[in-house]
């Protein structure tokens, strides 16, 4: 069997992680850490991609990584068009999309273009796997209740795909088996109803939907958000931090620790109980619905995200859907190890690389 070797890439807001990987096995792992004043000086996201180039070169050389043993170098995708989950070939429509931020600006979006710039220096294939703008909703789950609004699939794609497949396999089954629930619980948090292989339904998590988070408002009383909005108090930029950055745990706590939120609650804080259960009650209450869209035919719950580490929180979760499947946690996040896995599935030939942007998908059905 021949063997592989795969550098992975996952930009986030004040650091970049990287992975090198022998087939499936992690053989060096790093979290580049920069200061805010080093990206400041940046304009745009995009603007960073040569400053995180060059971090991630150096790293790779102060561990004597040699360059040229790699096969294929595998990045986080970011807000792109909406695509049905998998791994995709960097091509140049991506390239342009991630730079111009074709649905938004995130620091993901540098995955695709960091994997690009590295690998075809070297002559090797680039990829991005599962990227947030993954969207495999039903027809049915699009309609918002507004002709001018359409519900989107943004979510932790990644992760959860990745968190399933390692459920499956501990069920002895494959992922496209199996009837999931999968709550990823970070600074977002997502839960996706995982049908056969394919997420049918699924909060957006990034832009006001489903359960508040440590640093996102979720759904939120709509009449009220319109109040604020034409109450001449805030500008369009306030609106949007009080929804996404400063909503969840930070708006009413001022914090997006989970750990610090505990620490009040052990001080007898009413106000950080009162919060940290909603949360948990809203999450809850979403895996209530996912289970209504699978008609209750549900083989796994699965809780993943840094948040599942917490003992007490997933509890206050399971004791109000235990009834609904079997509970896995699955605490932290595995997107380096899901990046190489989806590269690597291409490189073996299990899988063919999907082209970007394949078959379009409407964002409305009507
Ligand atoms: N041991 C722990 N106990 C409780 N909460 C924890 C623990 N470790 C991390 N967390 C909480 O997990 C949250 C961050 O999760 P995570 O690291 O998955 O988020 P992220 O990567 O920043 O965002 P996202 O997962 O949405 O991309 C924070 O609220 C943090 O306090
Ligand atoms: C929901 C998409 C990923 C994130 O939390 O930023």
């Amino acid at each position: 069997m021949q063997d592989y070797r795969i550098l992975t890439i996952n930009p986030g807001s004040t650091s970049t992680k990287i992975g090198v990987f022998h087939n499936d096995q992690m053989i060096f792992d790093r979290t580049i850490r920069y200061e805010a004043k080093e990206l400041s000086v940046f304009e745009t996201i995009y603007n960073q991609y040569e400053f995180r180039k060059k971090s991630i070169l150096e790293a790779l050389d102060e561990e004597g990584i040699n360059l040229s043993k790699l096969n294929a170098v595998c990045g986080r995708g970011g807000l792109l068009r909406p695509i049905e989950g998998g791994t995709y070939e960097v091509n140049e429509l991506m390239l342009k999309d991630l730079k111009e931020g074709y649905a938004g600006h995130h620091a993901s979006n540098l995955g695709g273009i960091l994997a690009y710039e590295i690998g075809s220096g070297l002559n090797i294939s680039s990829f991005i796997v599962d990227p947030v703008v993954v969207d495999e909703l039903l027809d049915v789950a699009r309609v918002s209740g507004s002709p001018h609004m359409a519900r989107k699939s943004i979510f932790h794609a990644l992760n959860q795909k990745a968190v399933a497949r390692k459920v499956a396999a501990q069920l002895d089954k494959k992922y496209e088996e199996l009837n999931l629930i999968v709550t990823h619980m970070g600074g977002g948090i997502t839960v996706g109803v995982h049908n056969y292989g394919r997420v049918i339904d699924v909060n957006n998590g990034l832009h006001g939907d489903g359960p508040f988070s440590p640093e996102r408002a979720g759904s939120v009383p709509v009449g009220e958000l319109v109040r604020l909005c034409f109450s001449g108090e805030y500008y369009r930029e306030d609106i949007m931090k009080m929804l996404v950055g400063k909503g969840g745990l930070v708006g009413y706590l001022g914090t997006s620790d989970v750990q610090k939120v505990e620490k009040l609650i052990e001080h007898g804080n009413k106000k950080a109980k009162l919060v940290y259960e909603a949360m948990a009650y809203q999450i809850a209450k979403e895996i209530g619905a996912a289970s209504a869209v699978l008609a209750g035919k549900v083989d796994a719950i699965i809780l993943t995200g840094g948040i599942a580490y917490s003992k007490m929180f997933v509890s206050l979760i399971i004791e109000r859907v235990k009834w609904i499947a079997d509970v896995t946690v699955f605490p932290g996040e595995n997107e380096l190890q899901a990046l190489a896995e989806g590269a690597l599935r291409v490189l073996k030939q299990e899988e063919k690389a999907k082209q970007y942007p394949g078959e379009h998908i409407h964002s409305s059905t009507l």
